[in-house]
């Protein structure tokens, strides 16, 4: 106790990005009221306050410096130090001009090599400011204990013998990360810190530790007694090693001996990593505790003392894993055989849930949760079935991919496990999938479905391609067809045709499950697929039959009827030209921006955000998806698991017919690229103009000058790993929840990027305020087309677009055979400031403009069908 009463309490409500509370009275102007958040930290015991504003949406300079200014004159709160916050090194000069008495600033690294390091350290001793040094290099943040020491110890060398740098102001942050998060590396995270504090304060010394106690917990928020006896059994260890000082909520934080025996055990086995199974111990009796700390009202647990098939039952629907093992084992030496134990209670616990989600009273996200008992079940009773050398238990086998080019997986994953759960095999080859790769493990693995999943235009290509190879390789299995772009009407005209053993489209994870059924049974197949045949005519005479007042125009008149764009309103020249690239964008500015309808789409639960939440009848299941998405956003940022990227550029830019000119600088001499582009050709209600993005820019003739940009930006990086890491845990739950979070993130830096360019970089919107309804609603002047999509559907524009960014040399998206981005989580697309711009759709075109754009592209014919098929008449 002697040891707690000298360690120093960091407040951490003074930050913008930490309290929800502080960040909007900051917004708001209100700085008083913000003013009281301090007063009341120093109250609660706080001995030094964090200040941060680092926020996308404020100017944190003159943010942080008003605020210190005002806190100045409050004696009972400007008594205690000072803690600066920001990544961004002109807020810290700022607010260090006007900081009286001591200020520690937060943070340097040596993350952008030595010199930076030395160069900041040296102005900071100016002032005479402590400082927090991270344990981060060039390589990135230290997560073992001999990378924290290691680089820690080079920081001390590098500030006591080149800066001269006091050592009793240097304090060492060697990263808190959250232990119990399922992960198995996570595990020892807690006694990498711990040790690590020890061995730097004998290595380093008169320095001090300290670190964000918080961090350590995150994975049981929602649960603050337990994540009160983490933090103090944490600290009373940490302490006890010589940590000094720590950012925490003083208000939240208990005291060791007074956590109940039985919580303070499993917390301690948790921190120290005493047991491989100790978070799921501690998960055990996590929900027994409540509030205050003391053992709470029980949790509804009559569930445990029904007969093991029951409470296994119970479990697959409730989507429990805390108990899972404990009753496998029971049931497995209850059982005749381990393999009896899938075959009875798992399957029937299983038939359950799938009878409550065909009937519409269990939800995707409840499925899938499922499905993560049943596999951890499963993995349980795999090394005793595998001793027995047992049989398949499967109703059928099913092989899925995502095709060639494709890098797409979140439906296709989806169906995997809703066909799992419904006792079917599944092999799945993941993403990118050869034809010949495929069709081998077909005939090799004597599977009894082929499913293709793809989600970019030309995936369709890919589809009629297998499926032609199916034919002539004499294959008799049905195909079933999947993913975003693909339709009834594209899979009865364009695939159907080339393969007669059963082409049918599957438009989500519920209708798998049908689908697979009948076609696994002998009996039900032929005449499914009869039924499946007759309706695909019936689409095939539909679309071949022109709809009335449906006309294509020439190309010349689709030209003559070009959009005529009012040249008085062309945006203003951008306030920087070229190009910009972030490396590291600070996810936690994003979440603010992020579109979640399209979230909870993925989860086939619709409705709109956030009216969904207290939807009558899917709103409870909305709002534990949400909780679980927002735990997950918090392991995915907090813990850097995953990276954003971004890089723009803006550029003069002039149109040639359908071509635009983008030059290599403002005198417009030369041309460093064209874009090409595709006109509009059916002809338009009331003989609306034929649009095409480049009528959006200034032509060259006018005279105007005129200016456009282009953009990529991805939050892809190291979500796959993470992704695969649960996968590997049987946990496909959260395996999709990060795939379709780095989708929401990437969508978002979208959205954040194109709103500073608008207002800052651009800046023909300096004024723009509009929240994240309006931008989602792209109530902004400007839009930003993405390759691929209707007003521009062609894909291989991306290649112009890598080029003139250098796209994958300055942030590493890759493009693939097909022009998916890769990683997955990405968007692109060009920038137009014009008012009257808006999206429209290319929709068919006729072989006159196909031969014009084919030439341009140096293609042949057969070139130009394969990228223009999906448009071609
Ligand atoms: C796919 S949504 C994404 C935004 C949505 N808020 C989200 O988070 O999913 C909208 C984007 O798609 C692209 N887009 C939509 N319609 C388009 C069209 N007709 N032509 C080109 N791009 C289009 C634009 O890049 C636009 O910003």
């Amino acid at each position: 106790m002697k040891q707690q009463a000298r360690f120093i309490n960091i407040g951490e409500r003074t930050n913008v990005t930490g309290s929800a509370r502080f960040k909007k009275l900051i917004l708001n102007g209100d700085f008083e009221t913000a003013l009281d958040v301090a007063r009341q930290q120093v109250e609660n015991g706080a001995q030094i306050i964090d200040i941060n504003m680092d926020e996308g949406m404020l100017d944190s300079k003159a943010a942080m410096v008003r605020f210190l200014m005002l806190l100045a004159s409050e004696p009972d709160i400007s008594r205690v130090p000072i803690m600066v916050d920001s990544s961004k090194w002109e807020v810290i000069e700022a607010a260090l001009k006007c900081i009286q008495g001591k200020a520690v600033v937060n943070s340097i690294s040596l993350k952008e090599g030595e010199e930076q390091f030395i160069q900041q350290a040296k102005l900071l001793r100016r002032y005479g400011a402590a400082v927090i040094v991270m344990a981060f290099d060039e390589t990135g943040q230290a997560d073992t204990k001999a990378r924290k020491v290691e680089i820690c110890q080079r920081a001390y060398k590098v500030l006591t013998e080149q800066v001269g740098f006091p050592p009793q102001d240097i304090i060492f942050d060697p990263n808190i990360f959250a232990v119990a998060t399922g992960i198995e590396e996570h595990n020892n995270y807690a006694v990498d810190f711990i040790q690590a504090t020890s061995e730097i304060k004998r290595l380093c010394p008169h320095a001090k530790i300290s670190g964000g106690v918080s961090n350590v917990s995150f994975s049981f928020r929602g649960n603050d007694a337990v994540r009160e006896a983490i933090h103090s059994v944490f600290l009373y260890h940490a302490i006890a090693a010589g940590m000094d000082m720590g950012i925490v909520n003083a208000g939240q934080l208990g005291v060791y001996d007074d956590i109940p025996e039985l919580l303070r055990e499993r917390v301690e086995d948790v921190i120290l990593n005493r047991r491989d199974d100790a978070t799921e111990r501690l998960l055990e009796i996590a929900a027994q505790f409540k509030g205050d700390g003391s053992v709470a009202e029980k949790v509804d647990d009559a569930w445990r003392s029904l007969p093991v098939n029951k409470r296994l039952e119970h479990a697959l629907v409730k989507g429990i894993t805390d108990f899972i093992e404990i009753d496998t084992e029971q049931a497995r030496l209850e059982a005749e055989r381990p393999l009896h134990v899938i075959e009875g209670p798992l399957m029937d616990g299983m038939n359950v849930v799938g009878d409550l989600f065909g009937a519409g009273k269990m939800f995707l996200p409840q499925v899938v949760k499922s499905a993560r008992v049943m596999k951890k079940a499963v993995a349980y009773l795999q090394p005793y079935i595998e001793l027995e050398k047992s049989g398949s238990r499967a109703q059928g086998k099913v092989l899925l991919a995502t095709v060639k080019g494709d890098v797409h997986d979140i439906g296709k994953n989806i169906v995997g496990v809703v066909l799992q759960c419904n006792n079917f095999e599944v092999i799945d080859l993941g993403v990118m999938v050869p034809c010949a790769k495929l069709l081998q493990v077909a005939k090799d693995e004597n599977v009894d479905i082929i499913g293709l999943s793809g989600l970019i235009t030309p995936s369709l290509d890919e589809m009629v391609h297998v499926a032609k190879e199916m034919q002539r390789l004499g294959f008799e299995l049905p195909l079933l067809i999947g993913g975003a772009t693909t339709s009834k009407t594209h899979t009865a005209v364009k695939i159907q045709p080339h393969y007669p053993h059963g082409v049918v489209y599957v438009p989500n994870a519920s209708r798998s499950v049908s689908v697979v059924q009948q076609l696994i049974s002998a009996t039900h197949k032929p005449v499914y697929l009869e039924r499946i045949n007759q309706e695909y005519d019936v689409v095939r005479e539909q679309h071949a039959r022109s709809r009335p007042g449906e006309k294509i125009l020439s190309f010349a008149d689709a030209q003559a009827n070009k959009f005529v764009l009012n040249l008085d309103l062309v945006a203003a020249k951008p306030k920087q030209l070229g190009v910009q690239v972030f490396n590291d964008i600070d996810l936690n500015t994003l979440r603010p921006y992020i579109d979640w309808t399209p979230f909870f789409i993925t989860w086939q639960l619709s409705g709109k955000y956030p009216a969904i939440l207290n939807h009558a009848e899917v709103g409870i299941e909305a709002r534990k998806l949400f909780k679980d998405a927002n735990d997950m956003l918090d392991l995915m940022i907090n813990q850097q698991q995953v990276a954003g990227k971004a890089i723009f550029g803006l550029f003069p830019a002039n149109s040639d017919g359908e071509d635009i000119i983008i030059y290599t600088d403002d005198t417009r001499q030369h041309e460093r690229c064209r874009l090409f582009n595709l006109r509009q050709q059916m002809q338009l209600r009331n003989k609306a103009p034929n649009c095409c993005l480049a009528d959006f820019i200034a032509p060259v003739n006018s005279g105007i000058a005129d200016y456009m940009g282009a953009f990529a930006v991805s939050t892809g990086f190291g979500a796959d790993e993470l992704a695969a890491k649960f996968v590997a845990e049987h946990d496909d739950y959260n395996s999709i929840l990060v795939k379709a979070l780095a989708d929401r993130l990437a969508e978002a830096l979208a959205e954040y990027l194109h709103l500073q360019v608008r207002r800052q970089y651009w800046g023909y919107a300096a004024d723009e305020q509009l929240d994240n309804e309006q931008l989602i609603r792209e109530q902004y002047q400007g839009i930003r087309p993405a390759p691929g999509y209707p007003a521009c559907p062609e894909h291989t524009e991306k290649a112009t677009l890598w080029q003139l960014l250098d796209v994958e040399a300055q942030i590493g998206i890759q493009l693939t055979e097909s022009y998916a981005m890769w990683p997955g989580a990405a968007v692109s697309g060009w920038y137009f400031g014009h008012p009257e711009t808006k999206y429209f759709a290319v929709s068919k075109i006729d072989q006159d403009q196909l031969q014009q754009y084919a030439s341009k592209k140096g293609w042949d014919q057969q070139q130009a069908e394969t990228w223009l098929g999906p448009n071609l008449r």
